[in-house]
């Protein structure tokens, strides 16, 4: 009998109020505030599992749409599901895939019953509702499963904001209702309502009438101002039961983590670490650095003289830049290792501030090395 998903409070900051937390899966641990590193197509890109978890990453996330496209998810079903098909045994969260379909798919028409799509790989005309996208992650078998709902544009009018709103609150209870593991309860609602303050709390008041284990703030990090997405997170958090983890989705720049742990998140996913790297950038703690820069063609020192990973432990910025300018996969890998480690070092450094009362100082000393607004 597969346990639930429970959230286990251990303290809140006295001088910030983010909290300290441990989500329990039945894969498994982690603590929060957590990255939880992208892998969207069954594979964090150019990392084995092993290196995945050398960094300490406990969850990872992976991707209904991409995975249905391809290999399809009976596939992964026959296979025994993904953790057996990708060799990973701590814990998946599985997006739904209505965000995916908007960004990725071509001509969607969207109604009541689902969205209707053509596959970005081939043109096939396909379809996903919330019963679909329940059936694709029951056979992924994720820890982790959103509900099916729309992520509304920015910016979108009120209208159109609260009628998508709406529907992504008749959408949540479809899935509920369709969810075949009704007894470990791994399924989690996504607040909408955009940026609109009386959305927001409609969204939160159904979700959470509805008892899901745990809660996701959706429809942020869309192209809104950050001091917006702020905002919302400023009136949304306290909606959201203390007893059940938080996630903000698709977030995950440096001081986004830092600026949404303050405000109570405890979950965090982007594909920011993984994306820059694969064009040499890398997040260091002195802020950014793009190694393809002429002045690192003969710096032999590490990316990062702070960083202890293995990357920084046994490869110059020389070399590193040398790779990348020759298209060398192992350049990749060896960003994409940095910049993973670099934020799950960042959210240890969160959660350690946390346990000392002290993040807020450790934002002011982060900000004033890191740089304010790394995107
Ligand atoms: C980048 N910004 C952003 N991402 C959002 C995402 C995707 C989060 N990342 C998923 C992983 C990426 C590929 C594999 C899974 C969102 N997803 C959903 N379902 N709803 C949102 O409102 C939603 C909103 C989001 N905003
Ligand atoms: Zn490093």
């Amino acid at each position: 009998m597969r346990m639930a998903i429970t959230y286990e409070h251990i303290k809140t900051c006295k001088q910030s109020g983010a909290r300290l937390g441990r989500v329990h899966t039945p894969h498994g641990s982690f603590d929060t505030p957590a990255f939880m590193p992208v892998g969207t197509q069954a594979t964090v890109k150019t990392m084995s599992p092993e290196e995945v978890k050398e960094m300490g990453a406990g969850i990872i996330l992976s991707n209904t749409y991409h995975l249905f496209l391809r290999p399809g998810h009976e596939t992964i079903r026959k296979a025994g599901g993904l953790h057996k098909f990708m060799n990973w045994d701590r814990a998946i969260l599985t997006d739904s895939g209505g965000f995916q379909v908007f960004s990725l798919s071509e001509n969607r028409k969207i109604s009541e019953e689902g969205v209707e799509f053509r596959s970005h790989l081939n043109g096939d005309k396909l379809f996903l509702s919330p019963e679909k996208a329940m059936e694709i992650q029951n056979a992924l078998g994720s820890d982790i499963m959103m509900a099916f709902d729309e992520c509304p544009p920015y910016p979108a009018t009120y209208e159109y904001v609260k009628a998508s709103t709406e529907r992504t609150s008749r959408w949540a209870e479809r899935c509920l209702a369709s969810h075949a593991r009704k007894d470990d309860q791994g399924l989690f609602a996504i607040v909408q309502g955009g940026a609109f303050e009386d959305l927001r709390k409609q969204s939160a008041a159904d979700l959470t009438s509805m008892d899901f284990p745990g809660y996701a703030i959706g429809g942020l990090s869309v192209g809104e101002p950050k001091h917006v997405m702020y905002e919302v997170l400023d009136y949304t958090t306290p909606l959201l039961p203390q007893h059940k983890p938080r996630y903000l989705m698709g977030v995950g720049s440096p001081d986004a983590l830092i600026e949404g742990s303050i405000r109570g998140i405890d979950m965090f996913d982007c594909v920011l670490p993984t994306r820059i790297a694969r064009n040499g950038t890398c997040m260091t703690s002195g802020g950014r650095l793009v190694i393809r820069n002429q002045k690192y063609a003969e710096d032999f020192g590490p990316l990062d003289p702070e960083c202890s990973c293995y990357t920084c432990r046994n490869y110059s910025r020389a070399y590193i830049r040398h790779l990348i300018k020759a298209d060398e996969t192992f350049g990749i890998r060896l960003t994409t290792y940095h910049n993973l480690h670099f934020l799950q070092e960042l959210m240890k450094n969160v959660r350690q501030a946390i346990q000392e009362d002290r993040l807020l100082d450790f934002r002011d000393e982060f900000f004033a090395r890191y740089g304010l607004n790394d995107n």
